[in-house]
């Protein structure tokens, strides 16, 4: 018996929650798992309802389960409450915070089906395997914010961005013994040239690198690494950088695999891991059966391979959405002439379809 924390939260993640969670069923159907699911509320969702973005309970359904399953949180609904009430500051990085999540890994895979989907030359993208780790638990998002009325009538915002070595060890290491375990290639990401904390982060990747000596190590800049991400992707196969970096730079990278809507991930480190789609909330298809189900279902067979250890379900998982694209099955974000268009749960319906067949 396996034991999931599902925490849908807001916009459409009401909706490819549930689909994710018949995709888990389908495959314990077909393999003979059970997986024992509680929903909790997180995020504007939990607000609308208890009055805090997350409630004590949601933490220990969290805890008390073996791995949790998170759609997004946010909206303009909430936009305008005080920042500890938002769902963003509110709940998802206390989220991450309590539970120890200090490592996000975001797998960029892009199905040689869907390298026409993205606005690179398909052979600059075309079966591209990198994974972008970033730090979840450290940086800009979490250290003090504070603003000062001046007598200008105007203000100052002061926004303050803290690691400490040890923060910068533990996520650089596993960047290193993610590398071993795969090309042999690590490519740091900082902004050294002017961040004192990007100069601590060079050291500590330095020292470290000491200890892995088959791993070719590349230091890079965070603006370089955007244009060259673009420029020629399959040059990486790991890269590990900060919070800030990672986030903005995995939204990138997303669109060499056609879509935000293809990209799971998995947040490590702490007793229970989390796996979340690398999208938000996306208000603006919410509630319209558009949204594209497949980063949540990836992160599905992420949870079963890392968490669980079931290799086996979680490449069934996998080869069903190689299947359906393959099928030429296709969500309005990865819409192309000649496809056949589906939604969120059509798109599901697919999956599962490809997954009994297997
Ligand atoms: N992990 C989380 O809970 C995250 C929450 N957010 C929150 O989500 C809200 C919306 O943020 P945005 O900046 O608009 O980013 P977003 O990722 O929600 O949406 C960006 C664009 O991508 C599209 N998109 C996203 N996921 C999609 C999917 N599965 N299928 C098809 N299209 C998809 C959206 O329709 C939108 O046009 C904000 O409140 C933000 O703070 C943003 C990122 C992560
Ligand atoms: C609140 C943000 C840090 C969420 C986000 O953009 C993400 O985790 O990718
Ligand atoms: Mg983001």
């Amino acid at each position: 018996m396996y034991k999931i924390a599902l925490l849908p939260g807001d916009g459409i993640g009401p909706e490819i929650i549930p689909q994710a969670v018949r995709v888990l069923h389908a495959v314990g159907q077909r393999f003979d798992r059970e997986f024992q699911c509680e929903t909790a509320l997180i995020g504007g969702a939990a607000y609308d309802a208890t009055g805090h973005p997350l409630p004590e309970e949601t933490l220990e359904v969290c805890r008390n389960s073996d791995a949790v399953l998170l759609g997004a949180v946010g909206g303009p609904k909430w936009d305008n409450l005080e920042p500890h009430l938002r769902p963003e500051r509110g709940a998802l990085l206390p989220l991450r915070k309590q539970l120890g999540l200090f490592a996000n890994l975001r797998p960029v895979m892009v199905n040689y089906a869907l390298a026409d989907a993205s606005p690179l030359k398909y052979d600059l993208v075309a079966g591209l395997d990198v994974l972008i780790i970033r730090e979840l638990t450290g940086g800009l998002y979490f250290g003090e914010k504070r603003r000062e009325d001046l007598p200008d009538g105007g203000q100052k915002v002061v926004e303050t961005l803290e690691y400490t070595t040890q923060e910068v060890v533990r996520v650089v290491r596993l960047g290193f013994e993610m590398a071993q375990k795969r090309g042999k290639k690590l490519t740091s990401v900082d902004k050294a040239n002017v961040l004192e904390s990007s100069r601590l982060w060079r050291e500590v990747v330095e020292e470290l690198a000491q200890e892995y000596p088959d791993v070719e190590l590349n230091h890079i800049l965070v603006d370089n690494c955007a244009m060259q991400l673009v420029r020629n992707p399959k040059q990486f196969d790991v890269m590990v950088t900060e919070n800030m970096f990672g986030d903005i730079l995995t939204d990138l990278a997303s669109q060499l695999s056609g879509s935000i809507g293809m990209l799971p991930s998995a947040s490590l480190g702490g007793g229970v891991a989390l796996y979340e789609p690398i999208h938000g909330s996306a208000p603006d298809i919410a509630g319209q059966n558009l949204a594209n189900p497949l980063a949540t279902i990836l992160s599905v067979a992420m949870m079963l391979r890392i968490t669980f250890n079931l290799e086996e379900e979680a490449t069934a998982i996998e080869r069903a959405v190689d299947g359906v694209l393959q099928q030429d099955y296709r969500t309005g974000d990865i819409m192309q002439p000649g496809k056949i268009r589906l939604g969120t749960v059509e798109m599901t319906d697919a999956v599962i379809r490809a997954l009994r067949q297997e």
